[in-house]
């Protein structure tokens, strides 16, 4: 299934994103031991911490269970303010929801190289998958280039995700700054039964419509499609985000 909800906002946006997030909490959870949530970095760090106290009361029973991983994560330090992960933390997302830090998964960042970071990633994820072999809720941003995660389009990070066999795979000269990232890659991303999609503002316009009105597989995002029939593909966009698709 593959919806897109527009909102006339961006906080009406994140509110949608959160209102869903909750709901598949809801029912994932009486068939599951844990539940993986899969974050990425940018501008929604600041757009769910921000949010996310409004759904602490329904949200707190499923606590225990959640598992935080990242769709992508900048290999620098933990406490380095590209750092996704730190970018939640400071964010007080986590303290917000009281997630005990030991079911966030980050990467180790000082592990000597990117791609050993990767490979040392990928061994700790597989202990999380879940029985279709993916996650169960991934949080998706959309660059204006319409990268996702850290695939970016005409780069070796997305024909390498396309087709790699690895969960993650690292990154080493990203046009986005910083350079060296790892990333989930396309089947694992695919395999997951809630992808959701956050783009706000009209930077995101031309690539909204490349995406859901072209269908344009040259943009890694539009790659994006869940491969099973229960897996559900959402965009949460606000009206200017939406602007070119009427036109
Ligand atoms: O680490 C990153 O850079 C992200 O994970 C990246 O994939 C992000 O989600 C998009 O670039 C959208 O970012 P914005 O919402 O800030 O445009």
């Amino acid at each position: 299934m593959s919806e897109a909800v527009i909102s006339e906002n961006a906080t009406k946006t994140i509110q949608t994103l959160c209102e869903s997030i909750t709901q598949a909490i809801e029912n994932l959870s009486p068939d599951r031991e844990f539940i993986t949530i899969g974050l990425s970095g940018g501008s929604l760090i600041k757009q769910l911490s921000s949010e996310i106290p409004n759904y602490k009361s329904r949200l707190e029973k499923y606590i225990p269970k959640l598992r935080f991983i990242f769709c992508d994560e900048r290999y620098v330090p933990l406490d380095h303010e590209d750092s996704t992960y730190f970018g939640f933390l400071s964010n007080q997302f986590f303290s917000i929801l009281n997630v005990p830090l030991e079911n966030v998964y980050h990467i180790k960042a000082d592990a000597p190289t990117v791609d050993e970071c990767a490979r040392d990633y990928e061994t700790r994820m597989k202990s999380l998958l879940n029985k279709n072999g993916g996650f169960d809720i991934l949080l998706l941003g959309i660059g204006p280039d319409g990268h996702t995660c850290s695939l970016f389009p005409e780069h070796k990070s997305f024909t390498e995700g396309l087709n790699s066999t690895n969960i993650v795979i690292a990154v080493h000269d990203s046009p986005k700054p910083p350079p060296q990232r790892v990333t989930l890659t396309f089947s694992y991303i695919n395999n997951s039964n809630y992808l959701f999609f956050c783009a706000v503002g009209d930077g995101k316009a031309d690539m909204i419509k490349r995406i859901l009105i072209d269908r344009d597989l040259s943009i890694p995002s539009a790659n994006v499609r869940p491969k099973f029939v229960n897996g559900v593909l959402k965009w949460f966009i606000d009206q200017p985000a939406a602007k070119a698709l009427s036109s």
